[in-house]
């Protein structure tokens, strides 16, 4: 049995816990919000974030005391929105026990800085690399919540800490790859989530599969071009952080990605859209991020430049599909 410590229980936070929890660790959750604290702990119920599970695990509590949090965790899983993690994860830069092995659940590229996660990770707690551990993959919170078989990559350039990880979230529902491609892992997560943004619009306008194939092909040649272009391994691309969440997330109304671009798709604009969003559609602000990476690794990001249009400028579905595409004809 470890001790760990999920800081954020959003939908996936709340859900990996429970996987944890159901690998036989001792889990505490770390959250803000009094209600959610109050809730997993005193009724191991988190109506907030996850209503989907009456109730979680017995070895699962929560506390929104941050030295509390962490004192005895041996590892310590950061699940909160992308955009925030910085600020947040300052509070625990001096409080994270010494030897603790620090995991990013999370999906996103930071907006100003064009850093993944594991950089904003490593940045904010002063983290050796040794110590970091990337976890991605088709991992649709509720179907896991609700115990779905399913498998993930757990990445570092530690093949002992990746193991201890792997280990310690192994279920019978819940299988765990190891990878020594930590820049794979976060560029694949990070990148699908423009993706189905654009998938959920075409979706959300009216089109079917074969403009859904299209989007997701070339989204993902650009987000293996972009991925090489920042050291990843392009196997990483081919397997589960990369195709395998590109059809989860492209493919399901339970990613809020997908949904938020299929209201996009049904005329909504971007400040209603992100009103009924049922928590963080990491996509909208990592698709700025990813243009100004794809400047600054020379890389085109022609989906992402589209989308930034329909976020920044309104345009319509076809203007984006449209955008896509030069008028020359090249190969594939
Ligand atoms: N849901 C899924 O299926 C999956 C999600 N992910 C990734 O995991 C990450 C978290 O997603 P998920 O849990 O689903 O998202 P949710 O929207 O459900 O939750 C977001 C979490 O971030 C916390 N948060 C937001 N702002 C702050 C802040 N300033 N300080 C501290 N905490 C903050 C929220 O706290 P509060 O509740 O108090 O607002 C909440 O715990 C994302 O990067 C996502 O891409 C990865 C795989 C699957
Ligand atoms: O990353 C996910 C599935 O692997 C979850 O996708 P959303 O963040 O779009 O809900």
């Amino acid at each position: 049995m470890t001790n760990i410590t999920v800081l954020g229980a959003g939908a996936w936070g709340t859900t990996f816990g429970q996987v944890l929890a159901d690998a036989g660790n001792s889990v505490t959750m770390w959250a803000i919000e009094p209600e959610i604290v109050e809730g997993i702990r005193d009724h191991h119920h988190n109506a907030v974030r996850l209503p989907s599970v009456e109730r979680l695990p017995e070895n699962m509590t929560a506390t929104g005391d941050r030295a509390e949090a962490v004192r005895d965790a041996e590892i310590v899983v950061v699940a909160i929105a992308a955009q925030a993690a910085r600020k947040a994860l300052a509070d625990f830069r001096d409080i994270i026990p010494a030897h603790a092995i620090v995991v990013s659940l999370m999906k996103g590229i930071e907006r100003g800085t064009n850093k993944r996660m594991d950089e904003v990770v490593r940045e904010a707690l002063d983290l050796p690399e040794n110590r970091f551990v990337a976890v991605s993959g088709p991992n649709l919170s509720k179907e896991i919540a609700a115990r779905e078989p399913s498998a993930t990559v757990v990445a570092s350039t530690n093949p002992y800490a990746a193991a201890k990880v792997a280990n310690a979230c192994s279920t019978s529902y819940f299988h765990p790859f190891t990878s020594n491609d930590v820049i794979g892992l976060e560029m694949c997560g990070s990148l699908k989530n423009v993706v189905a943004l654009a998938v959920g619009m075409a979706r959300g306008a009216g089109y079917g599969e074969n403009t859904a194939a299209m989007i997701e092909t070339r989204g993902l040649a650009e987000l293996t071009a972009l991925g090489k272009a920042a050291g990843a391994d392009p196997k990483t691309f081919a397997g589960l952080a990369g195709v395998g969440d590109l059809i989860a997330t492209c493919g399901s109304p339970l990613s809020r990605n997908y949904t938020f671009g299929a209201n996009l798709g049904k005329g909504l604009t971007v400040e209603e859209a992100t009103k009924v969003s049922n928590g963080v559609a990491e996509g909208v602000p990592t698709t700025d991020a990813v243009v100004a990476l794809g400047d600054q690794l020379h890389v085109p990001t022609p989906l992402a430049f589209a989308m930034s249009h329909v976020l920044h400028e309104g345009i319509s579905c076809e203007q984006m599909l449209g955008e896509l595409f030069g008028t020359e004809i090249t190969a594939e």
